[in-house]
């Protein structure tokens, strides 16, 4: 049975493609842009409670989020759309307007695309974002021991939804956890975007709190050490504080919360961020928490679900 890590390793061992975020491309001596491709699959990123126009923009954000995270401004967005023959128009149309819309709040360009009819019910978009890198592109790789170990948001929301969609909590106001959970847990973009200079290393939560923070700790060969973890308020109040820690860490994927590492020097700017201050970036390898222990390996991949990762 295929898995994505599984996939993933092979292609990018084969083709010697460099694991991270977006992709950097450079034009000449002094211009590089940042590219990424991202798909936006009606099985596995469009939940029932999703409407059309937030899918669009929840498409946009999802890829433009990873050249963000690697300091480049978005510019351009193309889009592949897979649709099946009888999808309701007005549906269609929607969900391209998010899109649009998603990229108008950057004057981002929607530049083409591409559209196949299918016959088949599933629907897919590919969104491919391009940005312009002005100064050095970020990686996962470049946190060094003494910086400070720092976020955005609340991490879990996904973990509350998913439960409660399927009536697993007892009610909630699932329209203000749906909002919370639309809302990228982005710095604010120009703020982030002039000051990259002093980040060191950088990730965006797509797959997990525990999953990227391992991620941030062996492409920069370094310990993570933390000291409190920023749980959703919300699922304090319906699950034990360990449970709400585990779902925060674990089953926390789709957020976009950037998690990036600075010099303690740099503190100051954190307020701007709208960062929070998680740990400490030590020697050694692994990830652990004060009064925890060692946190696992473990988040979404994708053809497993929420599973433990090998890589
Ligand atoms: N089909 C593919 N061909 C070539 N490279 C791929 C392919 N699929 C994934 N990769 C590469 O593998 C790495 C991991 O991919 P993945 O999609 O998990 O990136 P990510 O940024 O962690 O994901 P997300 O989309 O959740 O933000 C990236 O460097 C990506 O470019
Ligand atoms: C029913 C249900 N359970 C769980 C999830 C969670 N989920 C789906 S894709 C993904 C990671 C981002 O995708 P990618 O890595 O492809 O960008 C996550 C966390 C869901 N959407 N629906
Ligand atoms: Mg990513």
């Amino acid at each position: 049975m295929l898995s994505e890590n599984l996939v993933v390793e092979w292609i990018t061992s084969t083709l010697g493609i460099t694991w991270g975020d977006a992709t950097v491309i450079q034009i000449n001596s002094h211009k590089r842009i940042a590219v990424n491709v991202d798909a936006f699959d009606g099985e596995l990123h469009w939940p029932s409670f999703l409407d059309a126009y937030s899918a669009g923009l929840r498409a946009y954000r999802g890829s433009t989020s990873d050249i963000i995270v690697r300091g480049a401004k978005p510019l351009a967005v193309l889009v592949a759309l897979r649709v099946p023959r009888n999808f309701p128009f007005e549906t269609l149309k929607d969900f391209v307007k998010g899109i649009s819309d998603a990229a108008q709040e950057f004057d981002a360009v929607y530049l083409g695309g591409d559209t196949d009819i299918v016959e088949t019910d599933s629907f897919r978009a590919e969104v491919v974002s391009i940005g312009a890198l002005h100064g050095e592109p970020l990686t996962r790789g470049g946190a060094r021991p003494g910086d400070l170990v720092v976020a955005v948001g609340d991490f879990g929301v996904s973990s509350l939804l998913y439960d409660a969609i399927q009536g697993n909590t007892p009610p909630l106001p699932l329209r203000e956890v749906i909002r919370t959970w639309l809302k990228p847990k982005w710095p604010p973009v120009n703020k982030w975007l002039e000051n990259t200079a002093y980040v060191t290393a950088s990730i965006d939560n797509s797959d997990g709190l525990a999953l990227s923070l391992h991620y941030l700790s062996e492409n920069s060969n370094v310990r993570i050490e933390l000291d409190e973890i920023p749980i959703y308020p919300p699922l304090l109040e319906h699950y034990t504080e360990k449970e709400a820690l585990e779902r925060a860490l674990y089953l926390s994927g789709e957020e976009y919360n950037f998690i990036f590492t600075i010099h303690p020097k740099h503190e100051a700017l954190l307020d701007e961020l709208n960062a929070r201050i998680l740990g400490r970036v030590t020697t050694g390898s692994g990830v652990f928490l004060k009064g925890y222990g060692p946190i696992q390996k473990s988040g979404w991949i994708s053809g497993l679900g929420y599973a433990r990762g090998s890589r």
